[in-house]
C-alpha cells in the first residue's frame, strides 16, 4: 500500500516535472531549470540566503536577458517598457493572490492583501481623504511636534563621539510616533523611551526577521491567530509587541464603536474616523479595522525611516551636498528657531532634487511585487502572456538603469536639476505606479503624506543640528550595494551620529 502511494506520487511529480519543463507555455524563457520546477528556488534565496532573491536576480538577467523565467509560472522583466506596462498602465492585471495572502496572512482583511480590484478601490477610496493633500497640511503640526522630539533627543542625549545614535534605529523610531499619532491620535511614544530601547523596535525587527518564514509557511501566522497566546509567546516571544500593539489597537476600536461621538472629539480625523463612519459604504469588520491598522503603521514606518536614514547618510558623508543643503535652507530659513511650512520647504530646488535622489536610491519597497496577467492585458514589453502568467518587476532594475540615470549608483542630487526631468520623473517610481500605488498618493508629483515628512524632517535635520558621522570599519560605506530584501531594503552594516554642540 505504501509502495503504490510512493509509486503514485513519484508519477505525479515526475509529470508535473515534464510539463514544467517542455510543455508549460512560459518553458521558453529562459532560467534556472529549478526556478522552472518549483517555487522552492525563490524560497531558497529568501529565507536561505536571508533577502537574497534579488541580488541572485540580477545575476540571472546578467546571464539569460531582460526576460527570466523565476518561477514555473512567473516571468521577472528588466526593461522599462515592461515595468510600465505592469505597473503603471496595469489596469488589467491583479494583485498575485499567492504571494499577498502568505505575506498579508497576518492582515487578511487590510488594504494591501485585497487583491480583488473592486474591494480595493473601495478601501482605498474610505482611506484617501486622510491622505489626501489637504489633511496632511492640517496635520502638519502632529509631524513637526514628533520631529522636534527627536531633535531635543539627539541635542541632549547624543551629543559627542562617546554618546552616538544608530540613525536607521532613531529614524524607525520617529516614523513610527508620527504615523500612530497620525492615524489613531496616540502616538506609540518610542521616542521618549530611555535609550530608544522601546519593545516595540525590538519587536518589529524580530517579525521582520520572520518575513521570509511567514511568506513561505503562511500556515505559521494562522498558527499565530489561533492557539492559545501563552503558547505562541513561548515559541516566539518576538510577537509580543505584534500581539500588544493588536490588543491596543483592537481596545481603540471597541471604544470608539461604543462611544462615537469620541471619534468626533479626537484631535484630528484618524484612520478609524474614516473607517467607522463610511460615507455611502458599508461599516468595515471588527476584524477589517484591527488589519488596516496594522497595515497603515507597517506601511508607513519602515518606508519612512528608511528614506531618511539613506538621505542622513548622504548628507552627511559628502560635505558639497550638506554645503548646498544648508545654504539653500539658510538663504530661505532665516530664523531656524521658528518652525518651516512644508509648503514653503517644497519650493526649495536643491533640496526636492535631494528628496528625490534619496527615494531612488532608497528604493521604497525593493522585493518584485507579482500581478497576474487578465484575460484582456494588453501586450508586457511586447509579449503576449497567457492569461493567469504572474509578471514582476523589481524597482531596482528600474532606479538603477543606466539609459535614464547615468552613473546610477553614485548618490547625486544634481541629476535632478537639469531642465527635461520628465524621462526620470516618469521612471521614479518608490511608491509603485498605477492602481495600486502606495496609499493617498495619486501622481509621484502630487506630494502627501510620505513627502511632508521627508521635506519636514531633512529640512529640520539639516537646518537645525550639526550632526557628525561617525565612520569606524563597522561603518556602512554605501547604500548602492549589498542590500537585502525584506520587502524594504535592509543592509547588514550600519552608522552612527551624533549632534555636534
Ligand atoms: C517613503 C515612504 C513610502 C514609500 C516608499 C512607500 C511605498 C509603497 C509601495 C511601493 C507600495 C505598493 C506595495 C504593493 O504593491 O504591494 C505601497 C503601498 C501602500 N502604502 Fe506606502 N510607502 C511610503 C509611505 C507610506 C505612508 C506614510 C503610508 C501611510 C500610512 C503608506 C501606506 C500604504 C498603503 C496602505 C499601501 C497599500 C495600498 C494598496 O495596496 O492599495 N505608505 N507603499
Amino acid at each position: 500500500m505504501y509502495l503504490l502511494f510512493l509509486y503514485v506520487t513519484l508519477f505525479s511529480l515526475s509529470a508535473l516535472a515534464l510539463y514544467r519543463l517542455f510543455f508549460h507555455p512560459l518553458c521558453r524563457y529562459p532560467g534556472p531549470i529549478l526556478a522552472a520546477l518549483t517555487g522552492w528556488y525563490e524560497a531558497y534565496y529568501d529565507i536561505v540566503k536571508r533577502g537574497g532573491l534579488v541580488v541572485e536576480i540580477e545575476r540571472l538577467h546578467k546571464l539569460h536577458g531582460p526576460v527570466i523565467r523565476i518561477g514555473p509560472n512567473t516571468l521577472h522583466f528588466n526593461y522599462r517598457q515592461a515595468y510600465h506596462d505592469i505597473y503603471t498602465y496595469g489596469s488589467t492585471l491583479v494583485k498575485d493572490q499567492e504571494f499577498y495572502s502568505s505575506m498579508g496572512a497576518h492582515v487578511p482583511q487590510g488594504s494591501l492583501s485585497f487583491c480583488d480590484p473592486e474591494a480595493a478601490k473601495q478601501r482605498r477610496g474610505l482611506l484617501q481623504p486622510l491622505f489626501s493633500r489637504r489633511a496632511v497640511m492640517s496635520l502638519e503640526y502632529t509631524i513637526q511636534q514628533k520631529i522636534d522630539q527627536l531633535l531635543a533627543m539627539l541635542n541632549d542625549n547624543y551629543n559627542s563621539s562617546s554618546k552616538t545614535v544608530s540613525m536607521a534605529v532613531a529614524y524607525r523610531a520617529l516614523s513610527t510616533d508620527i504615523i500612530t499619532s497620525y492615524c489613531f491620535a496616540e502616538s506609540s511614544n518610542i521616542l521618549e523611551s530611555p535609550g530608544l530601547s522601546h519593545p516595540i523596535l525590538r519587536g518589529v525587527e524580530g517579525i521582520l526577521n520572520k518575513l521570509w518564514f511567514q511568506r513561505h509557511f503562511p500556515f505559521s501566522m494562522t498558527f499565530v491567530s489561533i492557539v492559545p497566546q501563552t503558547l505562541v509567546l513561548w515559541l516566539l516571544p518576538e510577537f509580543e509587541v505584534y500581539l500588544d500593539m493588536k490588543a491596543k489597537f483592537k481596545r481603540q476600536i471597541d471604544s470608539f464603536i461604543n462611544n462615537p461621538e469620541a471619534l468626533s472629539i479626537a484631535e484630528h480625523e484618524t484612520v478609524f474616523y474614516h473607517l467607522l463612519e463610511p460615507k455611502g459604504q458599508e461599516r468595515p469588520s471588527q476584524a477589517s479595522l484591527l488589519d488596516e491598522a496594522v497595515v497603515v503603521v507597517g506601511a508607513g514606518s519602515d518606508t519612512v525611516g528608511n528614506a531618511c536614514n539613506i538621505g542622513t547618510f548622504y548628507a552627511l558623508k559628502y560635505p558639497s551636498i550638506r554645503q548646498k543643503l544648508k545654504e539653500e535652507l539658510e538663504e530661505f530659513w532665516v530664523d531656524k528657531d521658528l518652525p518651516m511650512s512644508y509648503t514653503a520647504l517644497e519650493k526649495l530646488p536643491y533640496l526636492t532634487a535631494f528628496i528625490k535622489e534619496v527615494l531612488r536610491f532608497s528604493m521604497g519597497v525593493v522585493h518584485p511585487l507579482p500581478r497576474v496577467v487578465g484575460p484582456s492585458t494588453p501586450k508586457i514589453g511586447g509579449l503576449k502572456l497567457p492569461s493567469g502568467t504572474v509578471v514582476e518587476m523589481s524597482i531596482v532594475f528600474l532606479h538603477m538603469n543606466p539609459d535614464v540615470f547615468p552613473d546610477p549608483y553614485t548618490f547625486n542630487p544634481d541629476r535632478w536639476l537639469v531642465e527635461d526631468t520628465n524621462q526620470m520623473m516618469l521612471d521614479l517610481a518608490p511608491f509603485s505606479k498605477g492602481p495600486r500605488i502606495c496609499l493617498g498618493l495619486k501622481y509621484i508629483s502630487h506630494p502627501c503624506l510620505a513627502w511632508c515628512e521627508l521635506y519636514l524632517i531633512f529640512g529640520n535635520i539639516i537646518r537645525r543640528l550639526d550632526l557628525k558621522l561617525l565612520v569606524t570599519e563597522e561603518t556602512i560605506d554605501n547604500f548602492a550595494s549589498d542590500c537585502r530584501d525584506y520587502l524594504v531594503p535592509r543592509w547588514e552594516k550600519e552608522y552612527r551620529v551624533f549632534a555636534q554642540q
